[in-house]
């Protein structure tokens, strides 16, 4: 029997995993979601098959499992409002950047497995990747549950503790906008030196998709695969040679480690909340 799920604030995120859940053949019929725009509401229904309710309080008291996928300066007070409804027979997943567990732990009226997750967007296409973390009251059995939640929209890992969450969100959490800034990039200097968009959109992405294909399907090092392209004084070279210019290291160092920095950020801001 299928577990009933309630997932609190159906935006960006919720919305891609109800995706990943509902096309691997997950029934649509247990699950339910909340929203504030209720305008939304038709159209969600159309495109899942679930049902959104307007009161967080009636999808999470129908629920086995919750989805908290608000913003994370929502979760307390959608928690804290909940209490009468919450049971310690449930399961609270959290996507909420930088809400720790202890938070949320302090927040719940009962003692209830918590599994703190930092999913991304590309979930939306059956390619997401999520790191998870849970608290002692999770039993192996749901985290089981959880991980083939999870692998229904792409792959996940289990961190060892909490505090690698924070790196999570900068390797793969954040990390697809990353991926879409170069693209842009990208796609601006095609088009500058006079492709079409259209061209220049559909050589990088796909090629970007077909580098990712091979770091992940083939055990070379990374460096490897990309000495393979990289002919001695060609085209490759010369390209490599203006990113080692600009200290593409730094650069990605940097931008990980401000993400990593405002990741930490959050956690405290929520958890002094
Ligand atoms: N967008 C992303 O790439 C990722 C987002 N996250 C996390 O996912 C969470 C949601 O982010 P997004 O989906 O991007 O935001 P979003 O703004 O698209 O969605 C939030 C939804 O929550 C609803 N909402 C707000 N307050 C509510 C309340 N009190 N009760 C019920 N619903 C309420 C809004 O109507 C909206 O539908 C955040 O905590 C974020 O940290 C985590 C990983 C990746
Ligand atoms: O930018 C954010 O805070 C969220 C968390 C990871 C991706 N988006």
């Amino acid at each position: 029997m299928s577990l009933r799920i309630a997932f609190i604030g159906v935006g960006n995120m919720a919305s891609a995993i109800i995706g990943g859940l509902v096309a691997s053949g997950y029934p649509a019929d247990k699950i339910c979601g909340t929203a504030l725009n209720t305008d939304s509401f038709p159209e969600l229904e159309a495109k899942f098959g679930l049902k959104m309710m307007a009161s967080n309080n009636e999808a999470i008291a129908s629920a086995d499992i919750v989805f908290l996928c608000v913003k994370p300066n929502q979760v307390r007070s959608v928690l804290e409002q909940a209490a009468d409804v919450i049971s310690s027979s449930q399961m609270y997943v959290s996507v909420a950047a930088g809400v720790e567990i202890s938070s949320i732990e302090s927040w719940l009226p009962t003692p209830a497995a918590v599994v703190r997750s930092m999913p991304n967007t590309p979930a939306l296409v059956m390619s997401g990747m999520s790191g998870l973390v849970a608290n002692d009251a999770t039993t192996e059995e749901q985290k089981d549950w959880i991980t083939s939640v999870f692998n229904s929209f792409g792959d996940c890992v289990w961190v060892e503790n909490e505090t690698q969450m924070h790196q999570v969100t900068a390797l793969s959490g954040s990390a697809p906008a990353y991926f879409f800034r170069i693209l842009e990039s990208m796609i601006k200097s095609g088009i500058e030196q006079g492709m079409s968009e259209e061209n220049s959109r559909k050589l990088a992405a796909q090629t970007m998709l077909g580098a990712a294909k091979m770091a992940t399907e083939i055990d070379d090092s990374i460096a490897q695969l990309r000495v393979n392209i990289t002919s001695p004084n060609g085209t490759t070279e010369q390209a490599l040679n203006s990113l080692n210019d600009a200290n593409i290291d730094k650069v990605m160092d940097d931008a990980m480690r401000a993400c990593v920095k405002r990741s930490k950020e959050l956690a405290s801001e929520m958890a002094n909340s």
